[in-house]
């Protein structure tokens, strides 16, 4: 019998997490799995109960965001536990890059099938991240966002609308696989280990995740017509095709600056970095998904 822990996090898409861990416990019993439920109690508990847990079990399920998927799978790293994935959260970045359903039935169901896919588990400045991860305006709505009272796709647009008009785009050293350095403005600066930021917003459509390769998108200084476009662009996943837009893969990525610190963002969470700024893939753990993209 398969042995199998669901970890929760309860204030994840609205606290709705607790109603689908049950669901999906009660679906895999029903199926021959031995499946327990474990509650996150605070940010980052998840990384320590899934190392704990992870040579007691098969699979370590993730309920909830790429918050919480992050945390679980950080914790996977160095282990043959596979992830698993039941998505609760608001954007569901890697669920919807591995085509998980978003319905909790359906998404158990994927559990109980088992396709197994290579996740590769790269870092930025040593913490991992999953999906995608940068500076820019995306990494400061990320900050925003954190400090806002509620959480939610409403919130998070109201967010990019408040702050567009004010933010400056910054300046780069950007070095690609140890070789010459470049200088480079960017409104947006994203690296994708999985294509889209969440909500099927495309931002490294080429980005596949058990490749070993980093996907980075640059975007250069907006106005508001190309803001527009690029919007559009992101949902029909062709934001690298834009003339103004350049694009990048690498195995490992060094952005420089006069700065000494940035806010950037991990899977959509909000994080600060020391320059220099150091993505890399080295490491890939086993996740149950449907496709690569
Ligand atoms: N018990 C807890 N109490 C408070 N915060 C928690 C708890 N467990 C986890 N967290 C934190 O909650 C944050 C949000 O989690 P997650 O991203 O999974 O959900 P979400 O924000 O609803 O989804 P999305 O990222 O898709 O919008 C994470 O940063 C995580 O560390």
């Amino acid at each position: 019998m398969k042995k199998v822990v669901l970890i929760a996090n309860p204030v994840s898409g609205n606290g709705k997490a607790k109603k689908a861990a049950m669901l999906s416990a009660s679906i895999l019993k029903e199926n021959k799995f031995d499946a327990q439920i474990v509650y996150t109690e605070y940010a980052g508990h998840a990384t320590k109960l899934s190392k704990n847990l992870s040579d007691k079990n098969d699979i370590i399920v993730a309920v909830g965001g790429d918050g919480t998927v992050n945390e679980v799978a950080t914790g996977l790293v160095g282990t043959n536990c596979i992830l698993g994935i039941i998505p609760n959260g608001s954007g569901n970045g890697l669920a919807r890059h591995l085509k998980i359903p978003m319905n909790t039935s359906k998404a158990a169901q994927c559990i109980i099938k088992q396709y197994i896919l290579a996740l590769d588990a790269p870092t930025i400045n040593g913490k991992h991240f999953f999906c995608t991860a940068g500076v820019g305006f995306d990494a400061h709505i990320s900050h925003v966002f954190a400090t806002m009272s509620g959480r939610g796709l409403k919130n998070y647009i109201k967010a990019i609308f408040k702050e567009y008009g004010g933010y400056q785009t910054g300046t780069y050293g950007i070095q690609l696989d140890q070789k010459e350095e470049w200088t480079q403005k960017a409104f947006v600066m994203t690296v994708g280990n999985a294509a889209q930021y969440g909500n099927e917003a495309f931002i490294a459509p080429k980005a596949k995740v058990g490749d070993q390769q980093l996907e980075m998108t640059i975007l250069p200084s907006p106005n508001l017509l190309k803001g527009a476009i690029w919007g559009i662009r992101l949902f029909l996943k062709n934001i690298d095709k834009s003339n103004d837009v350049r694009t990048f893969s690498g195995r490992s990525i060094q952005v420089n600056s006069d700065e000494k610190s940035v806010n950037g963002h991990r899977d959509g969470e909000p994080d600060t970095w020391e320059y220099p700024l150091i993505f890399k893939v080295e490491d890939q753990i086993k996740v149950i998904g449907v496709s690569d993209n």
